[in-house]
């Protein structure tokens, strides 16, 4: 029960907004098939979505095909809950010749009596920017259509 003693004496992550400076990317719920023995959300699941959320500027940005090169930062800094609605946020760092490194977000939603926002992981990956053959190609310098 939420307001017994014990309840109230467990530490609560703090609550949080959704960032407005960053863009909204992707929002997807994990379900069941994607928990621990321990009920969170495999680490190696979220890595999987964090992938694809940070993918959407850099592929917009080379306008075709891209590859994951590094995954420069990696943190989890709550756990996730099956039902958590995730949010994931990208913003560009930096844009290389080939290059584009990006910071991802991710916000859970949880508990809908008593909503809460939680920054649950953020990360920093760079993608390249790839020809037919998989080697890199400069990034268009000229503004799409
Ligand atoms: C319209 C929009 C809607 C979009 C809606 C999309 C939805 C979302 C779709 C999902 C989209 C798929 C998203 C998943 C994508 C995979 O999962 S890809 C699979 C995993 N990745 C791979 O298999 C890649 C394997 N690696 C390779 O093939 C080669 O290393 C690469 C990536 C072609 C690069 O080749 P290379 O010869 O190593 O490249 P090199 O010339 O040394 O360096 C190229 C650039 O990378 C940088 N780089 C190299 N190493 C590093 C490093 N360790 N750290 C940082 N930067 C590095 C270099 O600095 C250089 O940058 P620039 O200075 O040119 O800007």
């Amino acid at each position: 029960m939420s307001d017994s003693p014990a309840a109230a004496s467990v530490p609560q992550p703090p609550r949080t907004q959704l960032p407005t400076d960053r863009e909204l990317v992707m929002r997807v719920m994990p379900m069941p098939a994607d928990a621990n023995g321990n009920g969170d959300i495999f680490g190696g699941w979220i890595m999987a979505q964090v992938d694809l959320a940070g993918a959407v500027l850099p592929m917009r940005i080379a306008r075709g095909r891209i590859a994951t090169v590094a995954v420069n930062e990696f943190i989890f800094k709550q756990a996730v809950s099956v039902g958590d609605l995730l949010s994931f946020y990208g913003k560009v760092l930096r844009v290389g010749n080939t290059s584009v490194t990006v910071h991802v977000e991710v916000y859970a939603e949880r508990n809908p009596a008593d909503p809460h926002i939680v920054k649950v992981t953020e990360a920093t990956l760079t993608y390249v920017a790839i020809d037919r053959q998989g080697q890199p190609r400069p990034i268009p310098k000229d503004p799409p259509a």
